[in-house]
């Protein structure tokens, strides 16, 4: 019989619940019992949830209260000494490492946060270093193993495996010349153990997921994946079957190294990668181990062509004459991606409403596909329905819209390049904004209050007029500017008071989209996102963010920038279309902004920042044409949006979360960048940026954490910058927008900042 898994279960709950305890554990409202009886809740709906649906393999250990690479960092000891010391509790430990620390016996930063491969999860990064001692400390796996056999529900926990725990990690700054993948023999005792305690509690199967294997490995890695899952197998099959999971791309270039290892299974991401299909079934022998095929997307939100995928499994059975018990069909990833339920949507359009499936939705989809080849007729109704649902969205008016489809066509080198080069534009803008050195900047928002989130539901409401919002918009508009006059920065922002968030905000006002009310998603910790859907061909209406960037520019002599969501960005934190390519779904983006950066000009607005914080989580993952192509349209793309403004207005975009290489923004020809900065302790990486021809902020303080950078932590870290850095492209700002934060903290850390641009436009007063 074919059998169904899934491979991890959203854990912030149908209504956010994860995210209202821990804001509350952390501001004090809410006990440490009471945040772990809402996790406990969460799993145990959860595990229910799946069973009742009927899924064979049932993720535990799937749930954290911040992260899942950072709960294994805990369960490994992986803590640096500037947390341990504190001897905190492990969840206040858990939490000091993901978001950092600050009260009167402990002042602690974050650790590093990044993407989740292409998606835009962030995880906490593994930091090792010379001294650590690494052991066992703690039991989360198998007590939630042990939680869910209590309730009548094996599981097959998930752990991040060896190789992709290391690889993920890096060397922590007292220990730059450490390589974690060398840390593999101690570690995999520790996996030993872990899995040796689950077996002790009855578990028979164990998922190791090992995303790493659909990068571009070296040889040292592609070793330590023969080495590690070598130790495993002997050590623990036939205890426990080990399934080997890997997703979000193909592993086709390093299948030399996952034939022949003594695990029961493999676990493949047939959604995004179907092409690797003949050669991992020419490579593996699938007579001997199990085939996990991931056929429902875990990524996006479109509902399953049931019958097609059907159709797949069946063709791999045949075509290979696999005996169905070795296969399985599963989520193509953990559907940690996809929001919880679609039945907790009310207002969404009846007509597309049918062509979406989310993480509830997708469980039942995969036991369906799973049951249909085992020839159960139960499931028949539910295939017809389908059928009729995927029809109905191929045949809909709602998703073409021809004036765009040859707006696109007509795109030209010309349209997408400024009129002359950065070298000459640089001049004129020099002379009308007269910056100082140093120039001092923000990335936009600033603290989303309560009081800004009231006013916002009052007027989605209608308790409030327009008119009434406009005003109190206006009111937060004057705030903002008149505190940044008052603390000395250069070039002022609005502060995006009335953006709930920096694509939805967009995506509301253009033709195309559509929008859920819960259909939330982790994005990191606490913080979760609601990705809206582009459900067809886009255009803007008219104008969208024009009235508050005049209303902010009439107020002050200071130049304020226009502040918009680039096109990469809108494309990849939505849910994109998956019925026509990226590109196409970039450039119709790009053609709406276009539009609104030349209204902004024609407004009187002289600086326009275009953010694309997500340019570089869409590279693809491997080395090749693929990311070439990506790297060319992104930038077109970025191009077309900006490009037709006269050389006197300036062009900002801003990027974060990631690691950037220069190459990858030089393409796009912005007169200044900011980047993320605050958290990179390698010289190196600065290094790389020394070349990059145009200006440069490079992100200062850490805006993820609530703890306040003081004047001297800022001219330390300049100081050093300025080692390699180049004082005339420098700009000084923090590495992202201000909205997650307090005033309290905004005010103390920007005039810090403020003041350190100060203290060395003094110092470089004759120098430069
Ligand atoms: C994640 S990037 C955010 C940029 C945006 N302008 C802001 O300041 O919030
Ligand atoms: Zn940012």
């Amino acid at each position: 019989m074919v059998k169904s898994a899934v491979l991890g279960f959203p854990r912030i709950g149908p209504n956010r619940e994860l995210k209202k305890a821990t804001e509350g554990y952390w501001k004090g409202n809410v006990t440490k019992d009471e945040l772990l009886a809402v996790g406990k809740q969460l799993r145990e709906q959860n595990w229910k949830l799946q069973q009742s649906i009927g899924v064979d393999y049932i993720p535990s250990n799937d749930f954290s209260f911040y992260d899942q690479v950072l709960d294994l960092e805990l369960l490994f000891n992986v803590i640096p000494d500037r947390y341990s010391k504190y001897d905190l509790d492990p969840l206040d430990t858990l939490f000091a490492m993901g978001r950092g620390l600050q009260r009167k016996d402990v002042d602690v930063t974050a650790l590093e946060m990044v993407k989740w491969f292409d998606s835009n999860y962030h995880y906490v990064r593994p930091t090792f270093s010379h001294g650590m001692d690494y052991k066992l400390n703690g039991s989360k796996p198998i007590d939630e193993f042990l939680e869910a056999k209590k309730l009548g529900i094996q599981t097959r926990p998930v752990l991040l495996g060896p190789v992709s725990f290391l690889t993920l990690g890096k060397a922590d700054k007292d220990s730059l010349d450490l390589d974690p993948i060398s840390l593999l023999d101690k570690f995999l005792p520790l996996y030993e153990e872990v899995i040796t305690k689950l077996i002790d509690a009855g578990a028979t199967d164990i998922q190791l997921d090992e995303p790493v294997l659909v990068l571009d490995l070296d040889q040292q890695a592609k070793d330590a994946i023969v080495k590690a899952y070598n130790y495993l197998g002997k050590a623990l099959s036939p205890k426990i079957n080990i399934f080997l999971t890997t997703y979000f791309g193909t592993v086709v270039p390093n299948l030399d190294v996952l034939q022949n290892l003594p695990v029961k299974g493999y676990h493949f991401d047939f959604v995004r990668s179907p092409e690797q299909l003949d050669s991992i079934l020419k490579s593996i022998d699938f007579n001997e181990k199990i085939l996990s095929v991931g056929i429902v997307d875990g990524r996006n939100i479109w509902k399953n062509d049931l019958a097609k995928s059907t159709a797949f499994v069946q063709s791999i059975i045949d075509k290979y004459n696999l005996s169905s018990k070795n296969i399985v069909v599963a989520t193509s990833s953990s559907l940690l991606h996809t929001p919880v339920d679609l039945d907790n949507e009310h207002k969404l359009d009846r007509n597309i409403v049918d062509w979406f499936s989310f993480a509830t939705q997708k469980v039942l989809e995969v036991v369906a596909i799973a049951l249909k080849l085992n020839g159960d007729t139960s499931v028949d109704d539910i295939f017809k329905k389908n059928l009729k649902s995927i029809t109905a969205r191929k045949n809909s008016v709602l998703t073409n819209d021809e004036a765009v489809q040859k707006r696109v066509a007509a795109i030209d080198d010309k349209l997408a390049t400024r009129k002359s080069p950065f070298v000459e534009r640089v001049t004129v803008q020099k002379e009308i904004f007269n910056l100082p050195l140093f120039p001092t900047t923000t990335i936009g928002s600033f603290p989303q209050t309560k009081d800004i989130r009231i006013n916002r539901n009052k007027f989605v409401k209608g308790t409030i007029t327009p008119e009434e919002y406009e005003t109190f918009i206006k009111s937060e508009i004057e705030k903002v500017i008149r505190f940044q006059e008052e603390i000395g920065l250069d070039v002022l922002v609005h502060g995006e008071p009335e953006r709930n968030d920096m694509v939805q905000y967009f995506g509301e006002q253009l033709q195309g989209y559509a929008f859920t009310e819960n259909g939330w998603v982790q994005s990191y910790g606490s913080r979760y996102v609601r990705p809206p859907i582009i459900v067809g061909d886009l255009s803007r209406p008219k104008p969208m963010s024009v009235k508050e960037s005049v209303y902010a520019q009439s107020i002050t002599t200071k130049p304020v920038k226009g502040m918009l969501t680039g096109p990469i960005t809108c494309l990849r934190w939505s849910f994109p279309r998956d019925d026509i390519d990226q590109k196409t779904q970039a450039l119709q983006l790009s053609l709406a902004l276009r539009d609104e950066v030349q209204d902004l000009e024609a407004a009187g607005i002289k600086i326009i920042q275009v953010d694309e914080p997500a340019l570089r989580e869409g590279l693809p993952l491997r080395a090749g044409k693929e990311r070439s192509d990506y790297m060319d349209w992104a930038a077109e793309a970025f191009r077309v949006a900006t490009a037709g403004v006269q050389d006197k207005t300036q062009i900002h975009s801003h990027f974060c979360y990631s690691d950037l290489d220069p190459n990858h923004i030089k393409a796009l020809d912005a007169d200044v960048v900011s980047i993320e900065f605050s958290k990179k302790d390698d010289p190196n990486y600065v290094a790389e940026f020394k070349n990059y021809p145009n200006h440069i902020g490079l992100g200062l303080f850490d805006i993820h954490s609530p703890r306040v950078a003081s004047k001297d932590e800022f001219i330390t870290k300049v100081d050093t910058i300025l080692e390699t850095y180049p004082a005339a492209k420098f700009w000084v700002n923090p590495d992202c927008g201000l909205k997650t934060r307090d005033w309290y903290e905004t005010k103390l850390s920007l005039t810090n900042m403020v003041d350190a641009a100060k203290h060395f436009r003094e110092e470089y007063k004759n120098k430069a």
